[in-house]
């Protein structure tokens, strides 16, 4: 009789612009010895792509085109900072953190074919000894199996005071009240879209990060994958 293998498991953490996700995800990969998928990174590498092809966001077909051939990849920065992505052989990192980038990463994530084309990539950051996977429609549509599935909120204003805090470290000049509005805006887009929107799974547990110290999430997630005692 073949021996039959536990599935790798999986730890989704999804939620909006802001609440924490990506550090989160980072941190707990790195304590689990887990790996780490962004998928948020894929959209905007394909957002990205399609701007500097010139394609009109809202071309479905020209965009879906874009995403199947966009090659993307991750790769540790040597000097142990943010990881890199690299969109068609270039660095691209600086260029998608941006606003803007974000924006059309939401835009074009709203179109169905764009997402069918993304899927099995994502799908292949599942190995073992396990993934964090970072996102919108982690736990209820990409890995709907996943073992634990957590879904970070914030106040929006809370959301839009790290954004700022995090780009002035950066040098970007940029005002509190602009980015609370871009960040209301691809929420709203991100949640209203009928394909895969952003919501919690039915089975992810909520954590609302406002007031809350990086470290005191990270303690509260690892808690949920690796409750103690066991
Ligand atoms: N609990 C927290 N308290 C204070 N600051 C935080 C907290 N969590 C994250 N941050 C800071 O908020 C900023 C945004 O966090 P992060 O990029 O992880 O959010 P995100 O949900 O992944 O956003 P996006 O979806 O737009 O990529 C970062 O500067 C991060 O250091
Ligand atoms: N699983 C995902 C991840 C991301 N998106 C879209 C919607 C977001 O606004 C945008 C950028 O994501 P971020 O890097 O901020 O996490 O990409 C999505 O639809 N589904």
């Amino acid at each position: 009789m073949p021996r039959s293998h536990a599935p790798v498991p999986v730890l989704t953490i999804d939620g909006p612009s802001g609440s924490g996700k990506g550090t989160i995800s980072r941190l707990v990969a790195e304590r689990l010895g887990w790996h780490l998928l962004d998928s948020g990174a894929l959209y905007r590498a394909v957002g990205y792509a399609a701007g500097m092809e010139g394609l009109d966001l809202s071309d479905a077909e020209a965009v879906t085109r874009c995403a199947e051939t966009t090659r993307i990849g991750f790769r540790p920065d040597p000097t142990g900072g943010e990881t890199r992505v690299i969109v068609n052989g270039l660095d691209a990192t600086d260029e998608l953190r941006t606003e803007t980038a974000g924006a059309a990463a939401s835009a074009i994530a709203a179109i169905p074919s764009v997402r069918q084309a993304l899927l099995a990539k994502q799908r292949s950051f599942r190995k073992a000894p396990g993934l964090v996977a970072d996102g919108r429609d982690m736990g209820t549509v990409i890995f709907p199996d996943a073992a634990h599935k957590v879904f970070l909120t914030a106040s929006a204003e809370e959301r839009a005071k790290r954004r700022y805090k995090q780009l002035k470290e950066k040098g970007l000049n940029v005002t509190l009240g602009t980015l609370l509005r871009e960040i209301e805006a691809r929420d709203a887009r991100d949640a209203s879209r009928p394909v895969a929107p952003l919501k919690p799974a039915e089975d992810a547990v909520r954590v609302d990060t406002t007031g809350m110290p990086i470290e005191a999430v990270v303690a509260k997630v690892l808690a949920l994958v690796a409750p103690a005692g066991e």
